[in-house]
């Protein structure tokens, strides 16, 4: 084992062999046993996070919407999506026992075997909506994320049933179903703070056209400080529906400032945050905000997210409703096709892409 770690970490392309194209992931390097980071895996000085760039007096929302019917849950929920882009929601309505479950049904995933693993690869899986990988774009990168993911898009319950992982495919259904209430209520919700008053088929295929799963895994990683398990980005969804475990790790861009703010695990929170997607549509009243991910010195992590999105055949733009009292757009009108490709393209790199989208 020894001999064959210290090959591995002989030369880069090596590493990236290993990790990469194997399909052992960084999950690999880490059941190994690596004490140190290797290269690929070390940001510059720039994109480290620092005690000097993380505040701690200060944190993200927490909404009880225990009442959907409060409209001060309404409120709070505008408000979040507006000021911070970013909130976490408790007693939203999906047990507990949901929750734990799908988090179990991700490190159960993750501790096949690789070459089991592999064959949802990009290369190897049948269906291009079931990908397992590592990092986010490792050919386009210049420096690797610590982090190996699943990312199942639902397109219907049978083609999932066809293609998906037989090890998680009947978890995802089920989580994905039982948090569709929820999701449509925030939505419902987050539509009334712009003047859109009914969610019609055209605005459902806008909001929620098209709906992705992801297994995140962050393995325990030997020098955290040194590197990122996601580096800093804005998700390009309408929503997301993010389910963290109690590690820790994921921060969040304060707005309007350089600072970095933690997400405290919250047992049975769910943390929701705001999209591209929905700030183009919003014409900036709401935002899609910077975060990223640390993985964890001794544990292992996993998070799992729903990310909500229009359908690729949607042309988004800010909506008339939005503009109708006269509001100048700041969006032209873009194919989400054409934006989910720029995204896909190239490595993380904060809030750029929604930058091609400006007039
Ligand atoms: C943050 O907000 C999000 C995030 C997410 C998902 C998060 C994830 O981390 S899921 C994993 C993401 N990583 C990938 O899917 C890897 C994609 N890139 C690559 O594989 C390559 O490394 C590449 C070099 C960057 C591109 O390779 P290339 O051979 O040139 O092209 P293909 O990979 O064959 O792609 C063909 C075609 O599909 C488009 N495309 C690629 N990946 C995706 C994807 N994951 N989803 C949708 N479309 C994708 C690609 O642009 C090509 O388009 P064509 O029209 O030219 O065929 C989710 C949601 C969020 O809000
Ligand atoms: O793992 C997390 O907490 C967040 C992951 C994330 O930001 C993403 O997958 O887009
Ligand atoms: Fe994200």
């Amino acid at each position: 084992m020894v001999a064959h770690l210290s090959k591995i970490l002989s030369n880069s392309k090596n590493v990236f062999d290993f990790v990469v194209n194997e399909g052992n992931g960084v999950k690999g390097l880490s059941d190994m046993g690596i004490q140190s980071l290797p290269v690929q895996y070390i940001q510059p000085l720039e994109e480290r996070i620092t005690t000097s760039t993380v505040i701690t007096d200060d944190s993200i929302p927490i909404i009880d919407a225990s009442n959907w019917n409060d409209p001060k849950v309404a409120d709070q929920i505008c408000m979040a999506a507006q000021n911070w882009g970013f909130f976490q929601i408790i007693n939203h309505g999906v047990p507990i026992e949901v929750l734990d479950n799908i988090k179990e049904t991700s490190h159960r995933f993750f501790s096949l075997p690789a070459e089991e693993k592999k064959m949802y690869s990009k290369e190897n899986s049948i269906s291009s909506n079931v990908r397992y990988g590592t990092s986010f774009t490792p050919e386009a990168e210049k420096t690797l994320g610590w982090r190996d993911y699943l990312s199942l898009v639902h397109v219907s319950d049978d083609e999932a049933a066809e293609f998906w992982p037989p090890s998680c495919r009947e978890e995802a259904l089920e989580y994905l179903k039982r948090c569709d209430t929820v999701i449509r209520k925030i939505l419902k919700v987050l539509m009334g703070g712009l003047n859109v008053k009914t969610i019609d088929e055209e605005k459902e295929d806008l909001l929620i056209g098209s709906k992705r799963i992801n297994f995140n895994y962050y393995p325990k990683c030997p020098n955290p400080e040194l590197s990122v398990g996601v580096a800093r980005h804005s998700d390009i969804s309408t929503i997301t529906f993010l389910l963290q475990d109690d590690i820790g790790g994921l921060y969040v861009k304060k707005l309007d400032s350089n600072a970095w703010i933690h997400v405290p695990p919250i047992n049975g929170a769910l943390v929701i945050n705001i999209g591209d997607a929905l700030q183009i549509m919003s014409n900036d009243k709401y935002k899609s905000v910077e975060h990223r991910v640390i993985a964890n010195g001794s544990k292992n992590r996993v998070s799992v997210p729903i990310f909500l999105h229009p359908k690729p055949s949607s042309v988004i733009g800010p909506l008339q409703e939005v503009l109708k009292n006269g509001e100048k757009p700041i969006y032209k009108q873009i194919l989400y096709a054409d934006y989910t490709k720029i995204f896909f393209s190239k490595g993380h790199d904060g809030k750029d892409t929604i930058e091609c989208a400006k007039i």
